[in-house]
């Protein structure tokens, strides 16, 4: 499609829409042909081109940008029906691609009253010099373009009446930027007042902030001395000096392991002994093999033979699908040299009716998530769980977060119960089930003061729920004999906290402990990374994160060796719209796009009768896809690939991503936390966090995706200025980072990329780089509901995960301290969507302010106090209350384990000691009268 061609959406012949139209061909300047009709959609959609010889593409910037606008819209023209909000929720939620429409990004603006097109005025081709600010106090605002449409009531095509105020703004505002400081500091009291000036403002005149202009200042970090913690990962011995069976070592040897590891060397002993085993090494370290190898082996060597009628023996529980897709790979590699030994999976998303068939079939080795565990638990007789000798839980801290822990307490109870009175005790007949039920009932009324407690505190509700379940798994009977447990317990992860420890005290025989790097102190809050992980930081105002990412891709995926990227982002909706602007505004990036001729205004009715005539012929429409095609020009390979996995996937896409990228040798991997436990994904790179993680453990998660298995890696964390606090948490948990100065990363836009268009002109400063790219995005979603839509959904859902950071990681990432503003133009919104309406904003900001009050006041009381105190006076009881009301903040919640709060109790001490005072007080009187 060539630069001068305009899409049309026809919602009916209403005159509104004719009245685009016209204006339309105003804007183009000549007759409209109306090219193709698309064949689904309700309004349809309309391809309008100038008719005659097209005018040659504007040379320099203004060409290039609507060609990339014409790119943009290619690719999300490639969507089934015109999009509406309820295409994007659907397209959004079944993690179909979901692209935007086409609009040309240009102003379709036509003076009414002299009916002369105006020549479409470009925002970016405009450049930032002092003279084209001067021009600009010349064009008329925003009153003045709407004025002759108000006085003859033409529906104005707002968005570009808006983006050309826009355009006129930030020419301004981005002139001034270019000749500031990078940061455009300000104070923080100004910033938001600034804040609802921009906003106020924003609604009378359109007003469009620039990207460099009112940032908060980037705060400079001192430079802490960390000494992180070193863990060996290979070990000098080989798998043949283990007590494993020399076929299968051999096996291994072939799959091309020949040296253990560390965690291996001093783990698969201790399986092979029998007993039960906590592991903890760093991420990547080779502790899926460690269990593994020990399982199969005792598969391999037992007595009778073991096939699938033996059912299952070994039980793995782990967090997620891709997790439990991995080990049962690793489980059928190992597996090769004992055919009849036969791993299988049960995963969430699956068929149920494949799995029961499977499981029918036999299976010895059953990797699963918990949820679906528990269901076939509860619903699949064929289910065989009483001759399981091993259980493993891999990633067992995870499983103890919420969500988890019910399901695995579940797992564990039906084991239990199954080992101890078989499995057809599980399936209980109607009568037993109702009399159980009843019991239960009455149980848990006894039990309900209890279950409050116990729901603000999960370990404690994994604990109790088990009471009976691990009373009986200290019966007798399920006592190790001869050293080894009817049930041998294995939990592994690479941040085993003294929560899964205690949890492990209950529910495991004197486990032994394998902590490659400590002492076996779980407790330890220091942090293990590979060593070859090199952390790198970078602090970003909210309204550069956007600019910063692109650049960050653009510098290591297109100009650097780095090829291999994965970025985490907070939640799926952030995934999915990040997914497709990424593809739209950065795969091509300065890249040719190969030009179809223009056809005459005859060629193409000729061809809209063939295509109709050929459809005809086979039948049938063409697919939706053929259509696609039709309209959308071949274009070239994008330069850099880019892929999402989140949690609303289908299953079949969620594997085939996650196969993608797992084999290929570059990409971008844009994903949730659904990607940050246990995956395996070789030659990744970096990995770039850009929303903060809820925690270290998380943090060591989510960058443990690279550098495995002793090979080098690196990490960025973005973080805006205010987020600088989880640094320091993480330097104390002797992690140490360097910093990137984000004008480092956005110097990615100054740089040349290859096989650049002829046309492309390359930006002067960073700054102009930074701007252009912002304001493409900008003019996508002006342009394109479907696409404002998403990014909407997204704000408001990286908002929502915001706010619902963990009480302890609150005071850093701080939900009042937001700048919705500025983070609204992270995501490509000029404006904070209206559902999160500004007085909120302003509410949460007063609240916040408030707070910071108290907490002045409170540090002044405490500080009157110290004084007080050494100068030998008695404090104040006001001065104690306040202290002591403030506490409130700083107790752990309830949730993180505090005890529960008892003021019935604490009233009534107060009452008997107010009574026990006035008893002594009348003795005193009695005694003093006699
Ligand atoms: N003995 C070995 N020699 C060489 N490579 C190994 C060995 N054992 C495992 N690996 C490799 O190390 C990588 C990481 O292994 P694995 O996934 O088991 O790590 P992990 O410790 O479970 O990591 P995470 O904590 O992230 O789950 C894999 O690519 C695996 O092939």
């Amino acid at each position: 499609m060539s630069s001068n061609s305009i899409f049309i959406h026809m919602a009916g012949a209403t005159a509104a829409t004719h009245s685009n139209l016209t204006a339309a061909g105003n804007a183009v300047q000549g007759p409209i042909v109306v090219l193709k009709k698309k064949t689904k959609g309700p309004a349809g959609s309309f391809c309008v081109r100038r008719a005659g010889a097209p005018a040659p593409p504007p040379v320099g910037e203004l060409g290039r940008t609507s060609s990339a606008s014409d790119r943009t819209s290619k690719i999300f023209t490639k969507s089934k029906t015109t999009p509406t909000h309820r295409n994007l929720s659907n397209g959004a939620t079944t993690g179909k691609k979901v692209t935007f429409s086409i609009q040309s990004s240009k102003p379709i603006i036509s003076d009414p009253q002299e009916n002369n097109a105006k020549p479409p005025t470009n925002v970016l081709s405009s450049k930032i010099t002092p003279e084209s600010s001067k021009k600009k106090e010349a064009k008329p605002c925003v009153k003045q373009i709407l004025s002759p449409y108000k006085k003859q009531n033409i529906k104005v095509p707002f968005k570009n009446v808006n983006e050309n105020a826009a355009a006129t703004n930030s020419q301004s505002s981005e002139a001034s930027s270019a000749n500031h400081n990078f940061d455009g500091h300000r104070d923080d009291n100004s910033h938001s007042h600034a804040n609802r000036t921009s906003q106020s403002s924003s609604k009378q005149s359109s007003f469009v902030s620039s990207l460099f202009a009112g940032n908060p200042k980037i705060p400079t970090l001192p430079k802490v001395d960390v000494s992180p913690i070193q863990e060996e990962v290979f070990s000098s011995d080989s798998f043949e000096s283990l007590d494993i069976n020399p076929v299968l070592v051999s096996h291994v040897n072939k799959l091309g392991y020949s040296s253990l590891t560390v965690v291996q060397q001093r783990g698969i002993p201790a399986i092979l002994k029998g007993s039960d085993v906590l592991i903890k090494s760093q991420t990547g370290s080779g502790k899926t093999l460690t269990y593994a190898l020990p399982i199969v082996n005792a598969l391999f060597t037992r007595t009778p033979r073991v096939d699938r009628s033996a059912g299952v023996l070994a039980l793995v529980v782990v967090p997620t699908r891709e997790l439990a897709l991995q080990t049962y790979r690793w489980l059928e590699d190992l597996c090769r040299a004992c055919v009849s030994i036969v791993p299988g999976y049960l995963i969430g998303g699956e068929k149920k009716k494949s799995e029961k068939h499977r499981l029918r079939r036999g299976v010895n080795i059953l990797v699963a998530t918990p949820g679906r565990l528990q269901d076939h638990i509860s619903t699949t007789e064929c289910l065989k769980l009483s001759q399981v000798q091993f259980f493993v839980l891999d990633e067992a801290d995870r499983m103890l977060e919420m969500g988890y822990e019910k399901a695995i307490s579940g797992i564990l109870e039906a084991l239990v119960e199954a080992k101890l009175h078989g499995d057809e005790k599980r399936f209980l007949s109607k009568h037993e089930a109702v009399t159980i039920k009843d019991a239960s009932k009455r149980r848990m009324a006894d039990e309900e003061e209890e279950d409050s407690e116990q729901e603000s505190n999960p370990s404690k509700k994994f604990k109790s729920n088990n009471s009976e379940a691990i009373a009986m798994m200290t019966n007798n009977s399920m006592k190790p004999k001869d050293g080894k447990a009817a049930l041998q317990t294995i939990m592994l992860s690479a941040t085993l906290t003294e929560e899964v420890q205690r949890l492990a005290g209950l529910s495991l025989h004197s486990p032994e402990v394998v902590d490659v790097s400590g002492d076996g102190n779980l407790d330890d809050l220091s942090a293990v990374t590979p060593g070859l992980l090199v952390h790198h930081y970078t602090l970003v105002p909210a309204k550069l994160r956007l600019v910063t990412l692109f650049a960050f891709i653009l510098s290591k995926c297109m100009y650097g060796a780095h090829r291999k990227m994965l970025v985490f982002m907070a939640t799926q909706d952030m995934v999915d719209y990040h997914t497709a602007l990424l593809q739209t505004v950065l795969a091509r990036y300065g890249r040719i796009e190969k030009k179809t001729p223009v056809k005459s205004e005859e060629e193409m009715q000729a061809d809209q009768v063939l295509d109709f005539f050929d459809a005809k012929k086979k039948k049938k429409k063409p697919l939706a896809g053929e259509a696609k095609k039709a309209d959308v020009e071949v274009d070239d390979e994008p330069l850099i690939h880019f892929m999402q996995l989140r949690g609303n996937m289908s299953q079949a896409e969620r594997t085939n991503v996650f196969n993608q990228f797992r084999t290929a040798s570059s990409g971008v991997l844009l994903s949730t936390d659904v990607a940050a436990r246990g995956l395996d994904l070789p030659s990744v790179s970096w990995i770039v966090q850009f929303t903060g993680p809820t925690s270290v453990r998380d943090y060591v998660h989510r960058v443990g995706r690279t550098s495995r298995a002793n090979t080098r890696g690196d990490a960025l964390l973005v973080l805006a200025p205010s987020e600088a606090g989880f640094i320091e948490q993480l330097e104390k948990s002797k992690i140490a980072l360097s910093e990137i100065k984000v004008e480092k990363i956005l110097r990615a836009f100054i740089l040349r990329p290859p096989k650049v268009d002829p046309e492309f002109v390359l930006p002067r400063s960073l700054q102009e780089g930074a701007t252009k790219l912002q304001l493409q995005c900008e003019h996508l979603l002006l342009s394109d509901t479907t696409a404002l839509s998403m990014a909407t959904k997204a704000y408001m859902s990286f908002i929502r995960a915001y706010a619902s950071y963990p009480r302890d990681m609150r005071q850093i990432f701080c939900y009042k301290a937001l700048h919705l503003g500025h983070y609204a133009k992270s995501f490509g919104l000029r404006d904070a969507p209206s559902c999160l309406h500004a007085h909120q904003t302003y509410r949460a900001q007063a609240a916040h302010k408030l707070h910071q009050e108290k907490q002045v006041v409170r540090q002044k009381a405490q500080f009157k106090k110290v004084l007080a105190q050494k100068s030998g006076a008695q404090p104040k009881m006001a001065t104690i209350s306040e202290f002591d009301s403030g506490l409130d903040d700083i107790t752990p919640s309830r949730s993180m384990g505090a005890p529960k709060k008892k003021p019935s109790v604490i009233s009534l001490k107060s009452e008997k000691t107010k009574k026990l005072k006035k008893v002594s007080k009348s003795k005193a009187k009695v005694k003093s009268s006699a």
